[in-house]
């Protein structure tokens, strides 16, 4: 675990003796975007078209904010248009990298670079910040476009459909205010919640995230009593935002990061919606519990010194999800 400082590789776990023992998360410094005909998005600078074959995405299948970027990759029918590479499950002294000590690691495909920071590097030379997954790299400039999942999920959704034909829309305009509303709740108290809550190095931090956390979860599992989605009928980004959390909780945030008040399996809505979430198509394979488990109780070795990686629980995420009485778009 490090960062790049002036464009050298420093081994640093995250600095927490400024913040009274809190985790801060920095602010992806990437955030151009794909559009259809390559003008600027609402970041960043112009010049990213969509097109077939050339932008390609880093990812670890263990971390949820990449895992926005596959599923969007996945339901949008982009699977044949932007390329993937999966980096090692093990986050060591040299972050991110493609050793292939685990099943499932690719190659650098672009590169063939041993380390993620080095892909950065291409970019930036001098670059100062942390080398973070998911990251989309463009082909045709030899540059990065974004390392910003929130955007990248946006641009997956609208920037391609001319391309593939695709006119899914997961953030629809009339809902767009209240997915931003849910979205905000969520970042902050469940998808953050969760690291805010781990990374925490003292009582008062660790409370100060865990508490609100499962305020949130009761929040949740009342809409979704009430609801198939969080945004009303259907499934939109709040609720694929909400889900690469939740896979994960039972299994890493429930124990490695102390976020045990429940389980997501001691929720009966939040429990059937995410088995139908889970089993909309193409989505269970972008799921990979192995990389999960070990990248977490791994890699944290301030969180968890032996390493051990614990071999339950094995939730049936195929079970029947009894969400047919809720009234679907
Ligand atoms: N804001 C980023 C956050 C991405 C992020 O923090 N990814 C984690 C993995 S789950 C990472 O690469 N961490 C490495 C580090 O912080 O050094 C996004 O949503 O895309």
């Amino acid at each position: 675990m490090g960062l790049l400082v002036n464009g050298e590789w420093r081994d640093q776990w995250y600095e927490t003796g400024k913040t009274g023992g809190a985790f801060r998360r920095d602010a992806a410094r990437f955030r151009n975007w794909i559009t259809p005909d390559g003008a600027p998005g609402p970041s960043g600078e112009g010049g990213f078209k969509a097109e077939a074959d050339r932008y390609h995405l880093y990812v670890s299948l263990a971390c949820p904010w990449a895992h926005r970027a596959l599923i969007f990759r996945a339901l949008k029918g982009l699977e044949e248009i932007v390329s993937v590479s999966v980096v090692s499950p093990h986050m060591g002294e040299d972050g991110w990298t493609f050793e292939k000590n685990f099943p499932g690691v690719t190659d650098d495909h672009l590169f063939g670079e041993a380390f993620l920071r080095d892909v950065y590097l291409r970019d930036t030379p001098d670059m100062t910040g942390r080398v973070t997954v998911p990251l989309l790299w463009d082909k045709a400039q030899g540059r990065i476009v974004s390392n910003e999942s929130s955007e990248i999920i946006r641009m997956f959704n609208s920037g391609f459909d001319a391309l593939t034909g695709d006119a899914q829309d997961f953030f629809p305009e009339p809902l767009r205010a209240e997915i931003e509303t849910i979205n905000a709740r969520v970042y902050d108290t469940v998808n953050n919640g969760v690291y805010k809550a781990g990374f925490a190095t003292t009582q008062e931090a660790y409370e100060a995230a865990v508490i609100p956390l499962f305020e949130s979860l009761d929040w949740l599992e009342g809409l979704l009593t009430a609801r198939r989605h969080l945004a009303g009928d259907r499934a939109t980004e709040a609720d694929w935002r909400l889900f690469t959390t939740l896979i994960r909780f039972d299994a890493v945030y429930h124990g490695h990061f102390k976020c045990n008040r429940r389980r997501i399996a001691d929720y009966p809505a939040l429990t059937g919606w995410l088995r139908e979430m889970y089993q909309q198509p193409g989505v269970a394979e972008t799921v990979a519990f192995d990389h999960i488990s070990t990248h977490y109780y791994a890699s944290h070795e301030t969180i968890n010194p032996t390493r051990i990686v614990p071999i339950g629980p094995l939730p049936d995420f195929d079970a029947p999800h009894g969400r047919e009485r809720l009234k679907a778009a």
